[in-house]
């Protein structure tokens, strides 16, 4: 306990969220795989969980690996709360993200940057980016578009205070 100008101001070391899925620890599969009715925090849904269950073998076995999962119901019929546990199931070591659809529409920045930081953010990452800076009067632009079908890369000449550069 610190003491500030007599008030008493608790030490916080470490803050555990307590979240509306806060309760769920993992599908709450038997070793057949089959779901128990009330088990990881999870009661009922059996279908979808033995379902979810498919899903986990199949990532940890290598077979979906770049895949998407489409899980649809009714507003609050638990769909994150699948999601999440098969994030538990996947180990501690998979991290869980929630990404807002309609933000990623309609932000600023364009879909796959969205992605890439919502990615960054679920794996804890801050990668630092640098932008270099041109200043001058472009004068020519040359777009090669490679066979690979890598992305088009740009070569142009722009004319500096002190002469003529490229990049
Ligand atoms: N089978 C379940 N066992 C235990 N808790 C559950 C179960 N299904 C849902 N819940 C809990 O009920 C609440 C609503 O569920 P959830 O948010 O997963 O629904 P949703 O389908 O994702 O809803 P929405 O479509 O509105 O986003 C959450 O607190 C969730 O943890």
């Amino acid at each position: 306990m610190t003491t500030l100008d007599g008030i008493n101001v608790k030490d916080i070391v470490k803050v555990e969220r307590t979240s509306v899925h806060s309760h769920i620890t993992g599908l709450g599969l038997n070793h057949r795989f089959e779901a128990e009715y009330v088990a990881n925090g999870m009661v009922g849904q059996m279908a979808a969980r033995q379902a979810a269950g498919i899903i986990v073998k199949m990532i940890q076995e290598g077979k979906i690996a770049g895949r998407a999962l489409l899980v649809t119901g009714e507003p609050g019929a638990g769909k994150t709360a699948i999601a999440i546990a098969i994030s538990k199931e996947l180990g501690k070591d998979t991290p869980f993200v929630s990404i807002v659809a309609s933000e990623i529409y309609s932000s600023e920045i364009n879909k796959t940057e969205a992605l890439t930081q919502a990615f960054r953010r679920a794996l804890g990452i801050q990668i630092k980016e640098e932008t270099e800076v041109l200043e001058g009067e472009v004068i020519s632009l040359e777009v090669d578009r490679s066979a690979s079908g890598m992305g088009p890369k740009v070569r142009g000449n722009w004319v500096e205070n002190c002469g003529l550069s490229n990049f």
